[in-house]
């Protein structure tokens, strides 16, 4: 980029940024940004027009988005099994969802770039001491000590290196012919057998007879053999998602190669901030998240600076406003958003309106609440003649105890047994499985 369009995009500067680290160390982070600003970028440009064509068709009611994936990936998560057992539980949600609702799946990982968090306070304490909290692995590390705690610019390349091995992997394995269709019955090897699969084999099973039969009557179902599988994650580290701009050569516009899709979570979202100064200046399709003090006001003044052409497929709303408020808060903002006519896609993401916390402390949600999200999500929907364009939840392949109830109807005793989240409470397995069934009947 010429030195004049990287002044451009450096606007977000003179911008209020809320939630940024403090770096101690200002030279060591300029040499670091400097460093990733000669990387290769991590995703391209074709491979983000195209997921800002099938967001749009999401928005029109002709897919639906599945957009899910860990609350903080962490580095010490990269590993083979932890990324495939991901991948595998969004494609067989992805399966789940368009076998049962005979609709698409765009699906979009939160992966490969969700390493940094907001907080709601900046300190944690325990025992009298306060530190500053755990703001995601590209920040600090999670140990209660003054030099974990402390912001760290190597994390930034860090970060880098792994998302560029889980991108690496990712591919292998959407494109490798591990998403093939034809196997789709070999995608529950690896969970723990239990009784709680039986309807994916049934439903897997299905698929194939289905399958053979395309087969014996001379279908070509090669394009079943590998999927589109996206990355994405909240835009919040303004260095990092600034120093990953690049142009692309062949049109001249601007893209954030660090991820397809990026958010701006519901603390960072003011339009007149520094989030949204970044992301107004790429051509990625970029979210936002809204939650129960969000208005019509918020998405009408976000869409005219993050979509100033009214590009469909280009804003994306992830409404988040907890399973007691949504009845009442999202109609109107739905009713005013497509009167003006402008164009966005709808998900819900039902899992950050809807957290608690034990008697003992520990934080957690209802899958049952969580459901009652996603059904509020589609009746406002249905009420208003807009479409419920998609699903953002956080999950993982892993048979953790992080979310309460459930097939097997996890306790809070349960909690204690494999709780590995660093931040926020996220759907296992079977919990994850067992939304997309549920969401296949709604649809
Ligand atoms: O993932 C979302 C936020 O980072 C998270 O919910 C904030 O959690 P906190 O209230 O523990 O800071
Ligand atoms: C921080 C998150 O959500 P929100 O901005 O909606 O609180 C998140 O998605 O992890
Ligand atoms: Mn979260």
């Amino acid at each position: 980029m010429s030195i004049s369009e990287t002044n451009a995009l450096e606007t977000w500067r003179n911008l209020p940024a809320l939630q940024q680290p403090d770096y101690a160390d200002l030279d060591q982070l300029r040499q670091i940004i400097e460093v990733l600003r000669q990387r290769p970028g991590l995703v391209f440009a074709t491979e983000i027009e195209r997921l800002t064509k099938e967001i749009a068709r999401a928005g029109s009611g002709d897919s639906f988005v599945l957009m899910g994936g860990d609350c903080a990936e962490t580095f010490a998560s990269t590993t083979e099994a932890q990324i495939r057992l991901k991948i595998q539980t969004m494609l067989q949600m992805g399966v789940v969802l368009s076998y049962g609702a005979a609709l698409p799946v765009v699906k979009i990982g939160r992966i490969a770039g969700q390493y940094a968090k907001p907080r709601t306070n900046a300190l944690e304490t325990r025992e009298g001491v306060s530190l500053p909290a755990y703001r995601g692995d590209a920040v600090n590390g999670i140990g209660f000590s003054a030099s974990e705690r402390e912001a760290d610019p190597a994390r930034l390349l860090e970060m880098y290196q792994h998302c560029s091995a889980t991108l690496n992997l990712m591919r292998a394995f959407t494109k490798g012919g591990f998403a093939d269709l034809n196997l789709v019955h070999t995608w529950n090897e690896g969970f723990t057998s239990n009784p709680a699969y039986a309807r994916y084999e049934s439903l897997a099973a299905d698929i194939q007879r289905a399958l053979r039969f395309m087969v014996a009557s001379g279908a070509e179902i090669d394009g079943l053999k590998d999927v589109d599988f996206y990355a994405s994650h909240e835009a919040l580290l303004l260095e990092y998602e600034s120093a990953m701009v690049r142009k692309d050569p062949l049109s001249g516009q601007l893209y954030n190669t660090s991820g397809h899709f990026l958010w701006i979570g519901e603390r960072t979202r003011i339009p007149e901030g520094a989030h949204v100064e970044l992301l107004s200046k790429v051509r990625n399709p970029i979210g936002v998240k809204l939650g129960p003090t969000g208005t019509a006001e918020d998405v009408l003044q976000l869409a005219s600076k993050l979509n100033p052409a009214n590009e469909p497929g280009k804003f994306t709303v992830i409404t988040r406003m907890g399973a007691d408020k949504i009845a009442d808060v999202l109609p109107p903002v739905l009713e005013r958003v497509k009167a003006e006519g402008i164009a966005v896609t709808w998900l819900t993401d039902p899992m950050h309106g809807n957290t608690i916390h034990t008697s003992s402390g520990i934080k957690t949600r209802h899958f049952d609440t969580v459901m009652r999200e996603v059904e509020g999500f589609f009746v406002a929907h249905r009420q208003v003649g807009t479409v419920a364009g998609g699903l953002h939840i956080e999950l993982t392949g892993d048979d953790v105890t992080e979310v309460l109830g459930g097939a097997f109807d996890l306790n809070e005793l349960d909690l204690e047994e494999r709780y590995e989240s660093l931040v926020d409470p996220r759907l296992n397995h079977q919990q994850s499985l067992e939304m997309a069934f549920k969401v296949a009947e709604l649809l």
